[in-house]
């Protein structure tokens, strides 16, 4: 099956899109390796697949998928990508878009320019529903790791994070922790890990341990949930400046039960065709 794609990126978290809805796509895990990977195939983070929606709200839906194959439910960089991608693709026309995801329903909005602005939701806080195995909800928690016990914030935005407060984010252990906590019992979904460390009440940089492919050079919702814990822990103010090793992300909220607004840029690198 010969397929048309367009790689794209949100300050480096890279992309491999594919329309779904001009063209008849098989996904397997498999498939997914194999496009991400990055000497067998065109190379991605996720592999994103837009299709008509199910929820009669919704101009689009979007699948994501992870470079080891697994279906999950958010991505905050690749919606800023969805939205320019099918823009270019003329699939719309519209500047606000509704996308569902299993994770739920997005609202973006196409600025001038690269950006894209993107409600992404009220943040999870409860255990349960993050999934993290706690005996109550807390502003934070205890995780045992190898016999080390680190203090981590627990969030979902649609998809589970870990976050840790770290002095200096660049000497933070993202390889050695990071695979670790992503598969803690205690996440049994298993789990995405931030690493932040505070500079202002307004500025903050973060590296993520990405669920499913490693560290990445930025992670949209990441960027979300560590914001949710630091502002929980009133830590910072309701619009931050996060930095990550691909750019700058401008996150807003004001609290519980409120939305968390992401505003990004989208960037189109190539198109191309792939064999599947
Ligand atoms: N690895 C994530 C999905 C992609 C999230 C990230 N690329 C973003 O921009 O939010 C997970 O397994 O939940």
């Amino acid at each position: 099956m010969r397929v048309k794609f367009s790689k794209m990126h949100g300050l480096g978290n890279d992309f491999v899109m594919l329309d779904g809805i001009s063209q008849r796509i098989r996904l397997s895990p498999d498939k997914i390796r194999r496009i991400a990977d990055r000497y067998l195939g065109i190379g991605c983070d996720q592999v994103l697949l837009v299709e008509s929606p199910r929820d009669p709200d919704a101009d689009f839906r979007y699948r994501i998928f992870n470079a080891d194959g697994s279906e999950v439910e958010n991505c905050g960089n690749g919606a800023r990508c969805f939205a320019r991608f099918v823009r270019d693709r003329r699939l719309t026309g519209k500047k606000r878009l509704k996308v569902e995801t299993s994770g739920g329903l997005l609202q973006l909005k196409l600025m001038d320019g690269d950006q894209v602005s993107v409600d992404m939701g009220a943040p999870v806080l409860e255990p349960e529903q993050i999934p993290f195995n706690a005996d109550r909800c807390a502003e934070s928690y205890l995780l045992e790791v190898h016999g080390e016990t680190f203090t981590i914030g627990a969030v979902s935005m649609g998809n589970p994070h870990a976050v840790l407060l770290v002095e200096n984010v660049q000497e933070a252990p993202v390889t050695q922790l990071g695979p670790l906590i992503e598969v803690h019992p205690r996440f049994p979904q298993k789990v995405n890990v931030g690493f932040l460390q505070i500079n202002s009440r307004s500025q903050a940089q973060l590296r993520v341990f990405e669920r499913g492919v490693g560290e990445t050079r930025a992670c949209g919702t990441g960027a979300c949930a560590a914001m949710v814990y630091a502002h929980q822990r009133g830590l910072l103010d309701d619009q931050v400046g996060i930095q990550l090793p691909g750019g700058n992300l401008t996150i807003h909220w004001s609290g519980p039960g409120q939305p968390v607004t992401m505003t990004g840029p989208a960037t189109t690198v190539f198109h191309g065709h792939i064999i599947l």
